[in-house]
């Protein structure tokens, strides 16, 4: 008998209740029980939804994230939040989001502001975490309150409860040591408080703990291989099983040994490393649980369930007992119900599965297997016939775009003339001051923009009156940038619900969904488009707007592009083909794009690729694959304009110190960058490698409310000349303001600009 189980749930909710509970307690509208109530109600109604399994997750809920919420239950919290008096639960929104030292609340308490936790991109995906803090004295100190009320919850709910926590190895990788000392030494400290955390799961009747170790799918040096020994050894006395859980790839060097670990069980994400299932059967100790992920919890297709029988038929003989089933990853990166939707087209649709109906296909593989085939032919059967359509459709194959793709040329990514010429030709034309100033593209997205794209959605506001509402918003941001003598403009980006799904609901082999929400930190959610098909562009997507605010000034008007890489890593993606094809198929459509604004008269096209550094495959073997790829799709969308365009790119993730020489390949003339928060440190690599082209290091952290001065911004921007040749610096903030605020974003920017002047009459 296989038994199911899940790995996590997407906690957000189907219609983003987590959110909405969030913000209104953060704004002081709802109060602290109001929260704590809507967060028992989506927790049990998630239960709810995973009652048909063996074994339902507990503790995958969290009200930010859930590496924050480890940390609070091993202690670790960071030092300048340990002597806060409040609620246990504000003090975990203070590291978590940060507070500014004017706030009442903090009076109220009587300790100042503090810096929020940094958040970092949880392995290959769009989600973010807290990242935790150790120094060489880092202690520990269990609470176990949150998990242990959570198993209390659960028991009251009948619900058949297997608690999930980060394990020690992985919480240690995930985390910096603030003062360089080695995380590792850690270890000794930290696995006693594990073991009671063990003992207090057991008191509550926990049979089965699932323990996440998803850095096993990464390349491990010998002290972090060491590391895992230590811990699971120390471990496997304590009075529950434990599940070892793999996930986002495959283990290659790590499998023998990690399978072979004292643990009761162990997962592996059947989905990414089916070619290891035969290796792990034979390393598999005669007593061990094999849990095979073989629903793919990283994407929406529905699952070829008669293909995964076929392999998992033998593997469920030979195994019995021992064999659980789930899907590959916990499900907190695809959205919760297809059933929400109701626009999605029907052809499309039947090609579907999210979260709740993943779950579905988990049951029917379980009775296939423990109740034979018969008892789930009609399921099959439609599954079957789901599968084959989706492979032929018409909708999936435009013959002419395969034909375009089979005509790139090299020639098609290669600028006209080198940097320097092109440089000269653009300063010519451009006329701009040294250390100019601009923006990354967004400025605030208020309640009115989202409050009027809404209504327009439902149907309430015509086209004309919402093409008004965002032109007057667009005149607004321009207006805005003139009093503050800013020189290189941009529209704001107003009409844009995201800078990805925007394209997507744009370009022809896209679906996009109503209620698509997937988590990417606390409350902030993104609705990534489907991929399903060849993708082309039926018409231009952003001339009109770029055109309009262009004709309301005389300064240069930055056309504002996502790139093919980033429009790729954020949505969800065919698995049908290689991701470099469909990657090469969206370059060659925003190309089109770069085109058409180039001939609607626009100088300046700044095409982001937030996401490129991001999407490095976990394991660097693979890195120059995705690098060679992923960089010549942007050189074919970026390359095709005159010397005279200027081309810039934007990267919020800022870490290049492996990937320079790659950066330098993509051949932008100005690339904006993240760097305000690591003091400029991240442009040794720049430095280093005689990065020749344009940069605009970021000067104003978006991502906090505090307002940077002039004197700081003039420190920050004197360090980055010390690195890099000042007629080559551009003035910036680190990212889009689309999350910030009118009143945080002027005063901000006024500064900017008065240290862009300061610095044009200290250095030029
Ligand atoms: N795709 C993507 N990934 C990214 C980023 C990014 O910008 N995009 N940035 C980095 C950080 N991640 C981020 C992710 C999301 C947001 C963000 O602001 N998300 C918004 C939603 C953006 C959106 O899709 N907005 C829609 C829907 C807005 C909405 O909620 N409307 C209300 C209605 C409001 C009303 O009627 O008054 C509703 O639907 O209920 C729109 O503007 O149209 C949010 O969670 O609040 C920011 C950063 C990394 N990854
Ligand atoms: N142009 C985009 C913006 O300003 C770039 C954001 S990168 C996450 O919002
Ligand atoms: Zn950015």
């Amino acid at each position: 008998m296989a038994r199911t189980h899940n790995l996590g749930f997407p906690r957000i909710g189907a219609k983003r209740e987590l959110k909405f509970a969030l913000e209104s307690y953060w704004k002081g509208q709802s109060s602290r029980d109001e929260l704590k109530t809507t967060g028992a109600a989506l927790r049990s109604r998630h239960w709810q939804d995973q009652a048909a399994l063996d074994l339902v997750p507990v503790g995958d809920f969290a009200f930010y994230d859930q590496v924050l919420d480890m940390s609070f239950t091993l202690g670790n919290l960071p030092e300048r939040v340990q002597d806060f008096h409040g609620d246990a639960l504000d003090n975990y929104f203070r590291v978590a989001r940060g507070r500014s030292a004017q706030s009442a609340e903090d009076h109220a308490h009587c300790c100042g502001g503090v810096a929020a936790g940094e958040m970092t991109k949880w392995f290959d995906t769009n989600y973010h975490y807290i990242v935790p803090e150790f120094t060489a004295g880092t202690q520990f100190k269990l609470d176990a309150s949150r998990l242990i009320e959570q198993l209390q919850e659960a028991r009251t709910q009948a619900v058949k409860a297997k608690p999930v926590i980060i394990g020690p190895v992985t919480y240690l990788a995930l985390g910096k040591a603030k003062d360089e000392s080695d995380r590792l030494a850690l270890l000794d400290r930290l696995l006693p408080v594990y073991s009671q955390l063990l003992a207090a799961l057991a008191a509550e009747g926990v049979e089965w703990v699932q323990i996440d170790e998803p850095i096993l799918a990464t390349e491990l040096e010998a002290d972090w291989r060491h590391a895992f020994s230590t811990a699971y050894h120390a471990l496997k006395t304590a009075p529950v099983k434990l599940l070892l859980a793999s996930y986002f790839g495959p283990l290659r060097a790590n499998l023998e040994w990690a399978i072979k670990l004292p643990t009761a069980g162990f997962h592996l994400d059947a989905v990414n490393a089916r070619d290891e299932l035969n290796s792990a059967l034979n390393y598999l100790a005669a007593h061990k649980v094999l849990s095979l992920g073989v629903i793919n919890g990283r994407n929406i297709w529905k699952t070829d369930l008669n293909g995964v029988l076929q392999w998992l038929q033998p593997v469920a003989e030979r195994l019995g007992e021992r064999l659980w089933i789930a899907p590959s990853c916990s499900l907190l990166h695809v959205p919760v119900d297809l059933d929400s939707e109701e626009r999605l087209d029907a052809e499309v649709r039947s090609w579907l599965a999210f979260a709740k109906q993943k779950l579905v296909e988990l049951n029917v593989l379980a009775r296939a297997l423990n109740e034979g085939v018969d008892t789930v032919q009609a399921e099959l059967a439609a599954n079957r016939a789901a599968i084959a359509a989706r492979r032929v459709s018409p909708r999936v194959h435009n013959p002419s775009v395969k034909v375009a793709l089979s005509r790139i040329t090299p020639e098609l990514g290669q600028r006209k003339s080198p940097y320097a010429e092109r440089a000269a030709k653009q300063a010519a034309l451009l006329k701009l001051p040294k250390f100019p100033t601009t923006t990354i593209g967004s400025f605030p997205q208020t309640a009115e923009i989202r409050h009027a794209r809404s209504e327009y959605k439902a149907g309430r506001l015509d086209r004309q009156g919402y093409l008004a509402a965002m032109r007057t918003e667009i005149a607004r941001s321009v207006k805005e940038q003139e009093a503050l003598g800013l020189d290189v403009f941009v529209h704001g980006e107003a009409e844009r619900n995201d800078m990805v799904e925007y394209f997507g609901e744009q370009l022809d082999g896209y679906a996009f969904s109503q209620f698509g929400w997937v988590q990417s930190y606390g409350s902030r959610c993104v609705k990534p488009p489907i991929l399903f098909g060849d993708i082309s562009r039926p018409r231009a997507m952003t001339v009109e707007w770029i055109k309009y605010a262009q004709s309301l000034t005389d300064k240069p008007m930055k056309g504002m592009l996502t790139g093919p890489v980033t429009i790729l890593n954020w949505s969800f993606v065919r698995d049908d083909q290689p991701r470099s094809v469909s990657c090469q198929q969206l370059a060659l459509a925003i190309r089109q794009e770069v085109l058409d604004l180039e001939k609607a008269g626009v100088r300046v096209i700044q095409i982001d690729e937030a996401a490129l550094r991001e999407g490095l495959p976990l394991r660097r073997a693979q890195w120059q694959e995705y690098l060679s790829w992923a960089v010549e799709s942007f050189r074919i969308t970026a390359n095709g304009v005159a010397d005279e365009t200027q081309i810039h790119t934007h990267m919020c993730y800022s870490e290049f110190n492996d990937i320079i020489d790659s950066i330098a390949d993509m051949d932008a003339d100005v690339i904006t960058i993240e760097t305000s928060r690591s003091d400029m440190e991240l442009l040794d690599a720049f430095e280093d490698f005689q990065y020749p082209n344009e940069i605009g290091p970021g000067v104003y952290d978006i991502h906090s409310p505090n307002i940077p001065s002039e004197e700081h911004i003039v420190q920050l921007m004197q360090k980055a000349a010390e690195r890099v040749p000042a007629e080559r610096l551009w003035v910036n903030p680190d990212c889009g303001l689309k999350t910030r605020q009118w009143n945080e974003v002027i005063p901000a920017l006024t500064n900017m600009v008065k240290a862009a002047k300061t610095l044009r009459s200290q250095l030029a």
